[in-house]
């Protein structure tokens, strides 16, 4: 699997991976890239399905999109690194904390799901619709669940943004990882994770909602838990210091 990515940072830093959310890019990253680039050597990346990478027929499972991510790291000879990974990216770091420890200092994973908390129809459902009409048909209530009102109207560029990422995401591609979300439960090998984990939720976060993050951070050993106030999924956008404050701590 040929996974696009782009790397920022001095080539002799520690490298941070940036796994991002369902139907966007790594370039959803731009608030945070000029903090972490300082600290690392920073390989933003997308996932099978989006972006630039390859987009196989799916239906996809959460093996297949970690185990992309260690190919990566393989590929590139990088023996470990610390990973960063929001919604869908941040169910991808739970999988990598669980099945890949010895690759990895640390993970911040930001509003990440661990299981189709919704139910698993919801993700056969939205899979379906958007076999038969494209992103375009989940493009604005994605945008309603990830941006809060007064962030919309106050940030139009920024959420453009993000629109257009969810627009000209491969519709098998989308659909493909909404079936891995649909088909994953990760929450029987959180107990038995080793990396240092920062686990980040939103207070409105109509996506993956905060009562579902929340107990994660009992299960993971050692696990930091940090509640955003007035904030919806896309933190990384919302609160771009405070979120690029907690990676830092985190991460370094
Ligand atoms: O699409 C959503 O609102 C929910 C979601 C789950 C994983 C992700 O990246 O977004």
């Amino acid at each position: 699997m040929r996974l696009n990515y782009e790397t920022t940072g001095p080539d002799d830093a520690p490298v941070l991976l940036l796994g991002s959310s369902l139907g966007t890019t790594h370039a959803m990253w731009a608030p945070q890239l000029d903090a972490l680039s300082q600290r690392f050597r920073v390989i933003a990346f997308d996932h099978r399905g989006h972006g630039d990478s390859e987009a196989p027929d799916g239906p996809y499972t959460i093996e297949d999109l970690g185990g992309d991510v260690v190919e990566l790291l393989n590929e590139l000879l990088i023996e470990r690194a610390s990973y960063v990974g929001i919604s869908l990216g941040g169910a991808v770091g739970l999988w990598l904390a669980e099945n890949a420890p010895d690759r990895f200092h640390r993970f911040a994973l930001l509003c990440p799901p661990a299981y189709p908390a919704a139910g698993a129809q919801m993700w056969t459902d939205r899979a379906a619709q958007v076999r038969a009409e494209g992103t375009k048909a989940i493009t604005e209530a994605t945008l309603s669940r990830w941006f809060l009102p007064e962030y919309a109207d106050a940030q139009p560029a920024a959420v453009d943004a993000i629109r257009q990422q969810l627009l000209t995401t491969s519709p098998e591609g989308y659909a493909s990882c909404c079936e891995a979300l649909g088909a994953m439960d990760l929450r029987p090998g959180l107990g038995d994770i080793t990396a240092p984990v920062l686990l980040v939720t939103a207070e409105s976060d109509a996506s993956i909602p905060p009562e579902t993050v929340i107990p994660l951070a009992m299960q993971i050993p050692g696990a930091h838990l940090e509640i955003l106030e007035s904030a919806a999924h896309l933190v990384t956008y919302s609160h771009p210091d405070q979120i690029n404050q907690l990676l830092l701590t985190h991460l370094t």
